[in-house]
């Protein structure tokens, strides 16, 4: 169902796909109340895909008055939860019969190969939106034990108007991580995508009220940081945001909840998520495999990519001769042709960042054992760099592209200092062929996954999120993401024989 198609019949599709350019709201495509528009590329070619409506404050205004009006008259949030599954799988289904068109959207905003939009983005998308809408009618609420004199019921209500901003390098796949929990509880939601890639959020959007989502819940702001996200962020009719990007963006949603009506707040932030790699490690190839395929998926723009290394001193050279050999595989180019594993970075922006940690390898005098170089545009092949001091900022800093970091250790207690030594706790993976070291590794590090023998975000059943400046508030994916978008309520019912006058004490 989700094979790729071949880079011919992608470029077809390319051709015929309508781009949306307007905010959506309350079930209908709108310009931005000041008719501004910015334009969005794409990376892969620099060429104008279209011109999209750069909204502000008035919009949001608008787009929560009528996320709002929705929930209060509960055409959403009352309907039983078999209805609003039912409503969910056939946006769910709808979003599959749009597959091969959602792949090639999302490669050409944003760079991505679009193999992995067809295998990877697009699949998990929907089986997220199928995973909440499931769950939602198979949850329970709890009554207390309180004894025979009242009935205490703890229920679970959908929290409101929640806002979700959005980062560039999952663009569908973080929609659905945050609209599906939303939607299921009974939420109105409205999204912010990034300004780099917007188009698959207005599409699907687009898509959900064909599905019958009705108008008002659903709504799609597009535009800046400053000129929406903020707003959005100091909101007083906003109930929660639910974030993912950069733990400095992050840090601010804290300020405008304070600011602000103390809105809940969830935050996705970054990572410098390691593989440990102990030399009892047992199938080097496959282990050079994983720890490839970690680095460097999605260009390594991914917040729980492997970005560093940490090997053994005794099977470094050996692991990395692997690694070089299992690269050759891997091509860089086109983003349509799914030949290519490598695509564009998602802007110039993005690539003058990561250009500028490839800069100080010179100047740092530091070993590249693969890659290393730029091409024409905004692509960077997969670098590994060698010997890289835990107080290098190569270790440190979140670069969000396709640079490995290597640095050796000599024992284990070594390993688990090296892994926790940033201030991200997001994700991490340890190879070992010892159950008690992989027991160890995986409690010690401080980190909100732990694959052990493979690289992996786990799926929808499991939660993702992060420890220390990763992460705040809660967690995306599994019924854990539930309760982000619910609030606890008590309803305590009196049923003594006590007259009135003895229950008010
Ligand atoms: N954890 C993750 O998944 C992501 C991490 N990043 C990291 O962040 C770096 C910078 O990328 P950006 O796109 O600039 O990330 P960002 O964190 O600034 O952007 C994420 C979202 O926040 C919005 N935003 C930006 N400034 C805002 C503000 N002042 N108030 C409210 N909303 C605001 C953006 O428009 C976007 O929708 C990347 O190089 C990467 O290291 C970026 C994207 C995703
Ligand atoms: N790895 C998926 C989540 C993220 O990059 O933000």
């Amino acid at each position: 169902m989700h094979e790729p198609l071949t880079a011919a019949e992608y470029r077809a599709i390319a051709k015929t796909i309508t781009l949306p350019t307007s905010a959506f709201i309350d079930g209908a495509f709108r310009p931005a109340q000041s008719g501004k528009t910015f334009e969005t590329k794409n990376p892969a070619t620099g060429d104008l895909l279209a011109e999209i409506s750069a909204c502000d404050s008035s919009d949001v205004d608008f787009a929560v008055t009528k996320a709002r009006a929705a929930f209060e008259d509960g055409r959403w949030r009352l309907l039983s939860p078999g209805e609003r599954k039912r409503v969910l799988l056939g946006f769910a289904r709808l979003l599959e019969d749009h597959r091969h068109e959602l792949a090639v959207l999302e490669s050409l905003d944003s760079g991505k190969p679009v193999r992995e939009c067809q295998t990877v983005d697009v699949p998990d998308t929907i089986h997220t939106i199928r995973w909440h809408a499931e769950l939602i009618d198979k949850l329970y609420d709890h009554t207390a034990p309180v004894g025979a004199s009242a009935l205490t019921m703890v229920v679970r209500e959908p929290i409101g108007v929640v806002g979700a901003v959005l980062p560039w390098n999952f663009p569908l796949l973080m929609l659905a991580w945050k609209i599906g929990p939303a939607l299921a509880a009974g939420c109105s939601v409205i999204v912010k995508p990034a300004l780099e890639t917007t188009l698959t959020t207005l599409r699907v959007a687009e898509l959900a009220h064909e599905a019958g989502i009705p108008a008002g819940v659903f709504n799609v702001v597009t535009g800046g940081g400053k000129e929406v996200g903020e707003p959005i962020g100091l909101h007083m009719d906003i109930d929660m945001v639910t974030f993912t990007g950069s733990t400095p963006t992050g840090r601010r949603f804290l300020r405008y909840a304070a600011d602000s009506n103390l809105k809940r707040i969830v935050l996705e932030c970054g990572g410098k998520n390691p593989a440990v790699v102990m030399d009892d490690a047992e199938d080097l190839d496959l282990v050079a495999e994983q720890v490839v395929t970690g680095a460097f998926w999605n260009m390594g723009e991914n917040c729980s990519a492997t970005s560093r290394l940490l090997v053994h001193a005794n099977i470094k050279d050996d692991l990395l001769a692997r690694m070089g050999a299992y690269l050759r595989e891997w091509k860089t180019g086109d983003p349509l042709d799914p030949e290519n594993r490598i695509g564009a970075l998602v802007s110039p922006t993005h690539f003058a960042k990561v250009k500028s940690y490839l800069d100080d390898l010179t100047k740092d005098k530091l070993v590249v054992a693969h890659g290393g170089e730029t091409r024409e545009g905004v692509y960077v092949e997969p670098t590994i760099i060698d010997g890289v001091s835990p107080a290098s900022r190569l270790f440190r800093e979140e670069i969000f592209g396709p640079v490995l970091s290597v640095t050796t250790f000599n024992s284990l207690s070594e390993a688990i200092t090296l892994a926790n030594d940033t201030p991200y706790g997001l994700a991490a993976s340890v190879y070992t062929g010892s159950l008690r070291k992989a027991i160890r590794l995986s409690r010690e590090i401080r980190a909100g996954v732990v694959t052990v023998n493979c690289f992996g975000e786990g799926d929808a059943s499991t939660p993702f999120g992060g420890f220390k400046e990763s992460g705040f508030g809660g967690r995306d994916k599994s019924i854990f993401a539930h309760d982000q978008y619910t609030e606890l309520k008590t309803i305590w019912i009196d049923v003594s024989e006590r007259s009135v006058d003895e229950t008010v004490r």
